[in-house]
């Protein structure tokens, strides 16, 4: 068991890496990689193609195993985090139950953890309480086929925070909508965020994607993944999009532009 700091009224860190390393037989997909997830923040996860992103999200949510080190959620085993539902996903694509409702998709982990003798959490936002969240109410009855990209990836969201997550794992969720649409849920995934108070790690390929949402910004290199630098966003929240035409804005995609370039 790990040990339980909450109820010593510590506040762990979301997750904790000490030279964890992942491979897929000979290939090491991540090497050596010690990190510290500090608990509510925001992190962009930035880094080129095959570097290991989307292995560090399965690897902190125990979809992968680490080869070697360790990795700690929230003070206890990934195995226990797991199992206690600390972390929800948001992929590229919505992975919506076509057959089901906008309201029904958010309810199934609900129903899935009742089949389970799981309690749903209290206290917590309703199913429909999540989707006017996330910008959806009135559309609770619409399947899936009847919403846009966008909406449908509200909806993801909607249903990734019914079991009320303390990490939420997105990895490009925004990839696939157009630029207007990305915006506006860059916006509301702030929102959410400052509700909620969730961890969120958010894996982007987009650098002015990268710098708007994250406190501070996960620079993976590639062959092996390494952590290359984390580099602090000091930009005051709440953050518009105009901001992003502001020196300091464009002078952080630069400075990550250059650390990309070495990666
Ligand atoms: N199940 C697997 N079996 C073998 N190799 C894998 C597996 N999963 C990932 N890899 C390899 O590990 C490396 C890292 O993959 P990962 O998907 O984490 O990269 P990424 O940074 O998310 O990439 P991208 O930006 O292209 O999505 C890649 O070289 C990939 O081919």
């Amino acid at each position: 068991m790990g040990l339980d700091l909450s109820a010593a009224g510590v506040t762990p860190k979301a997750a904790v890496l000490k030279r964890a390393s992942v491979r897929f037989g000979q290939f090491t997909a991540i090497e050596d990689l010690s990190l510290e997830i500090e608990a509510g923040a925001f992190y962009s996860v930035l880094g080129p193609s095959g570097c290991g992103k989307s292995t560090l999200l399965r690897l902190v949510s125990d979809l992968v195993p680490a080869a070697s080190g360790s990795v700690e959620v929230l003070g206890k085993t990934v195995e226990e985090a797991r199992l206690a539902r600390e972390f929800a996903f948001v992929f590229q694509d919505a992975t919506l139950l076509p057959w089901r409702s906008a309201l029904k998709n958010v309810e199934l982990p609900l129903e899935i953890g009742r089949s389970r003798g799981i309690r749903p959490p209290s206290g917590g936002r309703s199913p429909r309480e999540l989707l006017e969240l996330v910008g959806l109410k009135g559309r609770e009855d619409a399947l899936p086929h009847e919403l846009s990209g966008g909406m449908r990836q509200r909806v993801a969201i909607a249903r990734a925070l019914v079991c009320q997550p303390r990490i939420l794992l997105m990895d490009e969720p925004f990839g696939a909508l157009d630029e207007i649409t990305r915006d506006h849920l860059n916006l509301q995934l702030l929102n959410i965020w400052q509700e909620t108070g969730v961890t969120v790690l958010f894996v982007t390929h987009s650098i002015p994607e990268a710098v708007f949402l994250g406190q501070k910004v996960l620079m993976l290199k590639a062959r092996p993944g390494r952590l290359k630098e984390v580099v602090d966003i000091d930009l005051p929240y709440p953050r518009l999009i105009r901001d992003r035409e502001s020196p300091e804005f464009i002078r952080y995609a630069s400075r990550l532009r250059d650390i990309l370039e070495q990666c």
